[in-house]
């Protein structure tokens, strides 16, 4: 087990590279399989989504399309609850099958004010990809369709996440490791 000190805070490996990038190739399968014949519409949810969007992207065979918005309500470890959209959704999801890429569901506060707005252009169907699900800390009833990892309610960084803005780029997920909560 390592340890990365980010900011102030000190974490400990929780899930390695291989172990993480071992379960994407086995959710782009499942993806592969369910939507077979059909062009789904992939929305990556920056910031904390691009790098699991973009391997579980990469291991896809079927034709896909992909677009990113950009949601944030974290400020350091906490939720603030206000889900602000910094930049919008592009493309019209009428009739399409939709598929959301999140890199963590934790509260489900975001994507609970967000699929809403999704609903609302009716699109044909309407699934969600996630990697790391914190079923302990759900507050909104979600229904998720892909899950990754089903993890501790600990605040987690790396491949992708972040701790006030840094830890993004580690390769492994880190859990913050209990002496420093
Ligand atoms: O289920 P919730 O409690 O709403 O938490 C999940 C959200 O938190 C993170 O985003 P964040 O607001 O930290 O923005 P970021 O992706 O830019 O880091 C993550 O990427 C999810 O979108
Ligand atoms: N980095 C990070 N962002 C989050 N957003 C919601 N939960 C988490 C978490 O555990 N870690």
């Amino acid at each position: 087990m390592s340890l990365v000190t980010v900011h102030d805070k000190t974490f400990c490996t929780y899930l390695t590279e291989k172990d993480i990038q071992a379960r994407i190739v086995q959710m782009a399968e499942a993806i592969n399989k369910d939507y077979q014949g059909k062009k789904p519409l992939f929305i990556g949810i920056l910031n904390g989504a691009f790098m699991f969007a973009s391997d579980l992207f990469k291991h896809l065979t079927i034709e896909a399309e992909i677009t990113f918005i950009k949601l944030a309500s974290y400020k350091g470890m906490k939720s603030t609850g206000n889900v602000v959209t910094s930049i919008g959704l592009d493309h019209d999801l009428y009739g399409r099958d939709v598929v959301i890429i999140e890199d963590i569901i934790d509260t489900g506060k975001t994507l609970h004010k967000f699929l809403p707005q999704l609903d609302h252009q009716q699109p044909a169907s309407l699934k969600i990809a996630v990697l790391l699900h914190k079923p302990e800390a759900l507050q909104h009833p979600l229904n998720i369709d892909y899950v990754g990892f089903s993890i501790p309610n600990k605040f987690v960084v790396g491949f992708g996440l972040d701790y006030n803005g840094l830890g993004r780029n580690l390769k492994e997920i880190y859990q913050l490791d209990g002496n420093n909560e």
